[in-house]
């Protein structure tokens, strides 16, 4: 069985499509949600754990991981798969994003970006050769372009500067990723919501060629409007046969319009950091269990979920567990979260293929609105 790097799309209902991604490290439904790893770890969940909820990817963290414990100390010691103990498939981001976001001092040319650790304020640089290199000793399976990522909002002119400098910087990447059987690197789509750049940007990514293409430069505080609009001038230019990556996103309402405008990849750290600060995300939306309404509630937080805080304990357990700042709290509460996110993302796939979209999402808004239990 051929291990190249491929997506097939098995379903379409409208835009959205339900579909099958092939990889060196297994096959991955989509539409699929990757969990955050960020220091070679789900932050306080253990690799069983991630893959109970049925996660078929997870993320890996350039910037973090050049710095602590350094890229080639993780291949000497075997690679991010076995550093990490998942043999799925891993997608790192490129590194410019975290920079922009993390790193303390900056230096920002045309070429790369010059920073100091904020771990000892060591100095770095990332350029798209030494990203692309970093993420080849990582092993991961999903390389991301070296992109920037603009703050928003911006004047045009600024948003078209920066993406065409992406775009050199994609071709740059192109040029230094080591092409191997079952590995892929994906595009980043720039442009801010401007979209005639996005055209653009589009067709740049696709004159150089990748096995997938992400939308970027979303998910920047331009609200879910015009994340939305975007998209939907976005997608529809992008290649129909390659998987679609829109990075940063999103909340549960995010990721169900997203992929009815056409997306088949998400990342966001919201589940697992919500879940370190008791925030719960149900059927019915979300709450905060440190509240005091939940000290003598003995109900499951979801009774339609088969994760280990809803299968063996309370939410009256949970608020406890908060109040008193036990280490157990975050960790069933991020359990929790993924899970959600997980059947979540199962869900909308199987309405994709029973042709049943449009319906699962007037079901899943009304419960989302109705209220806790
Ligand atoms: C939250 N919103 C948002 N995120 C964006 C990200 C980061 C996506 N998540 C990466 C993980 C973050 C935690 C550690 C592991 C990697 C973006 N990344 C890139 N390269 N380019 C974007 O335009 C880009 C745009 C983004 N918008
Ligand atoms: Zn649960």
């Amino acid at each position: 069985m051929s291990s190249t790097f491929r997506w097939i799309c098995e379903s379409t209902d409208g835009q959205a499509r339900a579909g099958t991604l092939h990889t060196a490290h297994g096959p991955v439904q989509t539409p699929t949600f990757m969990p955050v790893g960020t220091a070679g770890t789900v932050k306080a969940m253990t690799m069983d754990a991630v893959r109970s909820t049925g996660a078929g990817i997870v993320l890996g963290n350039t910037y973090h991981l050049m710095l602590r414990p350094g890229a080639e100390r993780v291949k000497r010691l075997g690679g991010l798969h076995k550093f990490m103990d998942w043999s799925g498939p891993i997608l790192t981001d490129s590194g410019g994003f975290q920079v922009m976001s993390l790193g303390a001092l900056r230096k920002l040319d045309q070429d790369g970006v010059t920073f100091q650790s904020h771990i000892d304020g060591s100095k770095h640089r990332l350029d798209p050769q030494r990203s692309t290199d970093i993420q080849h000793a990582l092993d991961a399976t999903i390389t991301m372009c070296f992109d920037e990522c603009p703050a928003l909002p911006a004047a045009p002119e600024a948003i078209a500067a920066s993406m065409r400098m992406s775009m050199r910087w994609a071709a740059r990447s192109r040029e230094a990723f080591i092409q191997r059987e079952g590995y892929g690197q994906f595009g980043i789509v720039q442009g801010g919501t401007e979209p005639e750049l996005r055209a653009e940007s589009v067709k740049a990514l696709t004159d150089i060629g990748f096995e997938g293409y992400a939308i970027g430069g979303l998910a920047v505080g331009e609200g879910q409007e015009l994340m939305f609009s975007t998209l939907d001038v976005t997608t529809p230019l992008m290649p129909n046969d390659k998987p679609r990556y829109l990075m940063g996103v999103g909340t549960p309402d995010d990721l169900l319009g997203s992929v009815m405008r056409g997306v088949d990849m998400f990342d966001c750290v919201m589940p697992t950091r919500a879940g370190r600060t008791a925030r719960a995300y149900t059927e019915r939306g979300h709450i905060n269990l440190r509240n005091a309404r939940f000290a003598l509630d003995a109900r499951p937080l979801s009774p339609h979920c088969d994760c280990l805080a809803c299968t063996r304990h309370s939410r009256a357990y949970l608020h406890h567990l908060f109040r008193a700042d036990e280490i157990l709290g975050p960790m069933l509460l991020t359990w929790h979260n993924l899970a959600y996110y997980q059947r979540l993302m199962r869900g909308i796939r199987a309405a994709i293929v029973d042709g049943t979209l449009e319906a699962h999402a007037a079901h899943l808004r009304a419960e989302w609105q109705a209220g806790d239990w």
